[in-house]
């Protein structure tokens, strides 16, 4: 890791909210958000409201502690030189009083204001993502993010829990789905990016392994995925609008899959069906909670 620059200028407002991963962590808060309208009692719109910022919150927290941990590869990675980090615009002290400071914040309001169920497995998912993923498994194994990838998928069970108290089925086959999403979804773009992550000295499948076991479990991890995915239907925990949403946008997915399992090699700069499926992904997730709202609003006339 890097030591704290001395006599830095005071990181502003936008470096605080970088650190936070606003990006990615829009489809962390949205699995949420579906997930706690999935539920079948509503929630009042006031606590649900609570309950969704406490988890953009204890995300917002766990990206800034993993980036807290990292500044030291962050620097040698060209995807993430910019970060307030390791551009010398924000010390570490800050990024981690910041973290600690948020995600305490988030579990405690989640706790006071919403339940118990649902405080307890944002804290969980907090701890998975900076203990386990970031500080244990991230710089030790290629397996890092099948384990530390778990952190997540929680949101939909934290938003169910919001909503009902308890976790179900249902909100646990979406944490598979997410689970087993997040292997294709990352080796993807591992494959175009892994002269990064060598040279930072991260154990990324396709660095350790090579490409072509990468493909290989890209391929793997979709059928499992596709199954969580379209599972719900055949229990008769959804209805079709969710089904055939499911079911086709799997297929597509399956399709772009199977593309990059079954192609045998491409230059970095070349690497156009990898590309298209780490996009897709992001899309496909979108999507497919999406389906599941509307499916549970329009089919079973809404949680209210
Ligand atoms: C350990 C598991 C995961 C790893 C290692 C991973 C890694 C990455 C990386 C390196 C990027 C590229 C650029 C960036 O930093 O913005 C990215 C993008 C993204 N990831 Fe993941 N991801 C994981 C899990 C997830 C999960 C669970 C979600 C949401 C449910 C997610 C949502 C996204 C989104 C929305 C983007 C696009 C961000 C943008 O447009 O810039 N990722 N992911
Ligand atoms: C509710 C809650 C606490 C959710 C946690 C959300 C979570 C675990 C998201 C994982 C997605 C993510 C930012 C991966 C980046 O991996 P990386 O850190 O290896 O990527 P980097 O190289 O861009 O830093």
């Amino acid at each position: 890791m890097s030591t704290a620059t001395p006599l830095l200028p005071p990181a502003d407002w936008r470096d605080f909210l970088a650190l936070t991963k606003p990006r990615v962590m829009t489809l962390v808060v949205f699995t949420g958000l579906c997930g706690m309208l999935a539920a079948p009692v509503g929630i009042h719109p006031v606590l649900g409201f609570t309950a969704i910022l406490c988890i953009a919150l204890g995300a917002g927290a766990a990206g800034a502690l993993n980036q807290w941990y990292e500044a030291d590869i962050d620097a040698i990675m060209r995807r993430t030189q910019k970060r307030p980090l390791p551009a010398g615009r924000m010390d570490r002290q800050s990024a981690l009083h910041f973290g600690v400071g948020l995600a305490s914040f988030s579990v405690i309001l989640m706790f006071v204001a919403v339940n118990w169920t649902a405080a307890a497995i944002l804290a969980v998912s907090i701890l998975f993502y900076v203990l386990i993923y970031t500080v244990w498994l991230k710089r030790r194994t290629p397996q890092n993010i099948v384990i530390g990838g778990a952190a997540g998928a929680f949101p939909p069970l934290i938003g169910w829990a919001a909503a009902t108290g308890q976790v179900a089925l249902l909100p646990f086959l979406m944490f598979m789905l997410v689970f087993l999403w997040t292997p294709p979804h990352f080796w993807a773009l591992a494959l175009f990016v892994k002269t990064d992550y060598a040279n930072a000295g991260v154990p990324m499948l396709p660095v350790v392994a090579g490409e072509r076991a990468t493909r290989t479990q890209i391929g793997l991890y979709t059928i499992p995925m596709a199954v969580a995915a379209v599972l719900p239907w055949p229990l008769g925990l959804t209805g079709a609008i969710y089904g055939w949403t499911a079911s086709l946008t799997t297929a597509v997915f399956a399709l772009f899959a199977a593309h990059v399992a079954l192609r045998h090699t491409g230059a970095e700069d070349k690497m156009t069906p990898e590309k298209r499926l780490f996009s897709y992904s992001i899309l496909y997730l979108f999507v497919i909670f999406g389906a599941l709202v509307a499916d549970r609003w329009l089919l079973a006339g809404g949680s209210a």
